[in-house]
Formats: C-alpha cells, sequence, structure tokens
C-alpha cells in the first residue's frame, strides 16, 4: 500500500483542479495580453480564479494579488523589493524575522546582509514558536520589514500573526507574512491581521507546482522582482501560466471551503492524532515543540536511537513517504535547524521524523502506517549500538 505523508513538501492535485485546468491547454490557449478572442477566451477563468483568491484570504477588492512561480519568488518579491524601496532608496536598514523560517526566506535575509542591511532573527521558545512580545523588543526606527511565517513547515507550529500585526501597525513597520504553511489548514485573514504582504504556493494545498501567490496590500505596492512585459499591472513581468492560475484558484476555493470539514470537523488531525499518538505508545519518543497550537495536519516526532533518515529509508520501502524536515534541506544529513533552534541536542535534532498528513489519507491508511513504523523502530533500534548502550530518557529536555 503507497501512503503519502509527506503533504507539508508538496500535495496531490486535486482531481477537481486538474478539470478546471485541462482546457487551458489545448483549447483556451491564447496569450491573455492578446487582443483577439483567442487571448480573451482565457479571461472569465482567470478572473473566477482571483475571486476565488480574494475570498480564500480575505482581500479588500483594492488590495493587490500577484500571480507568482511559487512562494520563493514571492517571497523573494517582497524582501527585495523592500530592500529597494525603503532600504536604498529610503532612510531604513533594518529587518526582523526569526530563526526558523523556511530557506526562501533565510537566504533573502542573509542576501541582505551582504549588502549592509541588518537583520534581526528572533529566537523561538522552547515549543518553538516566536513571542509576538519579541518583536516590540527588537522593532526600531529604521525597521523596513517584519516577516514572520504563519506557521512552520516542520512543526507545524502557528505564530501569533494578529498580535504582530497589532505591533507592526502602532510602530508603522511594513509587515509580511509567509502564509505557505497555513491555506487550507488554517483560518487566513489579511485585513484581520493587518498584513502588508502574504505569500503562498499553490502545490502546498493540492494544487500545481510552479504557481504562487503574493498578496499586497493597497498602498503597499513594491518594486517588482521581474521587469518585463506589462502582465500583473507591470508588477510581474512574464506570461502568466493560465492553466496553473485557475488551477490555484479552484485549489484556494476547496482547500479554504472544505477546511471546515476537512480540518475543523477534525478528520484530518484526528488522523494526525491517532498516528502520533500510536508512536507516542513507543518509549523515548518525543514531539518536537509539544503538541499544542499546530496546523491539523503536522506532527515533528523525535524517537531516540533511530536517525532519521534510516526511518525514511525503511518506511519508503514499505511505499510510505514522510520526510525529516524540509525537502529543501533534506539531501544533507545536518541536525535540523529548526529543532536546533530549540536548543535540542544533536542527537535529537538527528532522530526527527515529519509526517504531515492531508484531507486524502484515510484511516486505513494511517492504520497500515502505524503498524510499519512501530516494526521499523523496533528494527533500527534492535540494530542500533548507540541506543542499546545508552538508553536514557530525554523528555526533560525539551
Ligand atoms: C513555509 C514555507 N515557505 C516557503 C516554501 C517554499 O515553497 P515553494 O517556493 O513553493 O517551493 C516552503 C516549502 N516547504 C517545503 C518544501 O519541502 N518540504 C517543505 O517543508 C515552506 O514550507
Amino acid at each position: 500500500m503507497d501512503v503519502y505523508l509527506d503533504n507539508n513538501a508538496t500535495t496531490v492535485v486535486d482531481p477537481k483542479v486538474f478539470e478546471e485546468m485541462k482546457p487551458f491547454f489545448c483549447d483556451i490557449y491564447g496569450n491573455p495580453n492578446s487582443l483577439h478572442k483567442f487571448g480573451a477566451g482565457t479571461h472569465p477563468k482567470m478572473v473566477e480564479a482571483l475571486d476565488f483568491l480574494y475570498e480564500g484570504i480575505n482581500a479588500a477588492d483594492e488590495d493587490d494579488i500577484i500571480i507568482t512561480g511559487n512562494a520563493t519568488e514571492s517571497n523573494n518579491t517582497v524582501i527585495k523589493g523592500i530592500w529597494v524601496d525603503k532600504i536604498l532608496k529610503g532612510d531604513k536598514n533594518h529587518v526582523i524575522t526569526s530563526e526558523v523560517e523556511h530557506p526562501a526566506i533565510t537566504a533573502a535575509c542573509k542576501f541582505l546582509e551582504t549588502q549592509g542591511v541588518e537583520v534581526t532573527y528572533l529566537p523561538v521558545n522552547e515549543e518553538g514558536v516566536l513571542e509576538a512580545s519579541k518583536v516590540k523588543e527588537f522593532i526600531r526606527e529604521d525597521t523596513a520589514l517584519v516577516t514572520i511565517m504563519w506557521a512552520n513547515n516542520e512543526t507545524g507550529k502557528i505564530f501569533p500573526i494578529k498580535e504582530i500585526g497589532q505591533i507592526c501597525k502602532v510602530a508603522g513597520v511594513a509587515f509580511h507574512s509567509d502564509g505557505t504553511q497555513a491555506i487550507g489548514k488554517v483560518p487566513v485573514d489579511v485585513q484581520d491581521c493587518n498584513l502588508d504582504y502574504l505569500s503562498f504556493s499553490a502545490h502546498k494545498f493540492h494544487g500545481p507546482k510552479g504557481v504562487g501567490g503574493l498578496y499586497v496590500k493597497k498602498g503597499s505596492e513594491l518594486t517588482p522582482l521581474l521587469h518585463g512585459g506589462e502582465q500583473m499591472g507591470g508588477k510581474r513581468a512574464g506570461t502568466v501560466d493560465v492553466a496553473s492560475m485557475v488551477g490555484m484558484g479552484w485549489a484556494m476555493h476547496l482547500a479554504t471551503s472544505t477546511m471546515a470539514i476537512a480540518y475543523e470537523k477534525n478528520h484530518v488531525s484526528k488522523l494526525r492524532d491517532k498516528l502520533e499518538n500510536a508512536i507516542l505508545e513507543l518509549p523515548e519518543t518525543i514531539v518536537i515543540g509539544g503538541k499544542d497550537n499546530r496546523t491539523p495536519n503536522t506532527t515533528l516526532i523525535s524517537i531516540r536511537g533511530v536517525e532519521g533518515e534510516s526511518m525514511l529509508w525503511d518506511l519508503n520501502q514499505k511505499g510510505i513517504g514522510a520526510s525529516t524536515g524540509s525537502a529543501c534541506a533534506s539531501e544533507d544529513l545536518e541536525a535540523n535547524p529548526v529543532m536546533n533552534a530549540f536548543g535540542s541536542d544533536s542527537e535529537l535534532a538527528h532522530t526527527g521524523v515529519r509526517f504531515s498528513l492531508s484531507r486524502f489519507n484515510t484511516e486505513e491508511q494511517i492504520d497500515y502506517a502505524i503498524d510499519v513504523i512501530v516494526n521499523a523502530v523496533k528494527r533500527l533500534r534492535g540494530i542500533s549500538s548507540s541506543y542499546a548502550y545508552a538508553p536514557q530518557s530525554h523528555k526533560s529536555e525539551l
């Protein structure tokens, strides 16, 4: 049986989304910017897609949503646009972010540092969550941007975006959130959170890969990352991938409308809890960051004595897909930086396995996964010299 439990990395395209995308490959294939009927034929479904996107994040009509290639591009557009408009051309020189952001934020901030910008990487608490008070403590007169993720891709921990938005509003500082792991899992309301910018990526909520969005509040427009044609009103040059844009709109519509069933009615969180609790029955296992305040589909579990990569290999042999953290960082065998940020010891940071579910997982799949995981842990611990010689409880460490 194949069981896909790595939905924070990417998700299957919802069949309904795929159906809505199909006409735009061989039937309605005009360039949206062409003046003839072949181009104009794409417009109704593009408008529908934008309506779905605005509705899904509660954007105001006067605000903008720019179609990008992915969340990485959306994040870079904000951070480099702020650099150009408020730092190079303005009197600011400081950016605030957190220690546990995705590399799409951290690497862009590191680039700014190479250009002389000061960046504050705020620490998270022992549960892996940034406390809003930290933002207030470090905001300065010359702070150009606060950028904090809505939900962490490895732990699922949800950050206090509404509180941080209020702090930024009072301080008059631009506020961006990387909403990639929140859309379709928890309610996202850009107006309620005083956001100037929000990034998202369709393939995280059952849309196609290679298309994302950037919400821009009216009055917070930035210098574009990509210059060229007049697409998106010149805010993001390049011919729009119409099929993917339509797909992202429908994915947003389905993800946010089914959330009340799939998530808030606890379908997904019930399956996540069943999987998590079964693993926690094993000795020396712990949920990294604890169980509170998480997206309903994610669990990052440390299994002492079992290297994360070894576990993934065993699971893969039995048809189960999971991860040790962000696929973007999975290739190297360095300790998980997010777990390091919690102050986890090196061994613990190497023993994390992330399971991230979706509305397409079933109870039968979870029952099968539990059986495979329990047997894999027994096998791997049985052949582990270190575990055999140094069993120790680390529950007090986190
Ligand atoms: C919070 C967050 N931001 C940005 C990105 C980048 O999205 P993309 O540009 O569409 O690729 C990811 C992808 N996160 C993961 C990719 O693989 N495993 C993950 O956890 C993410 O989790």
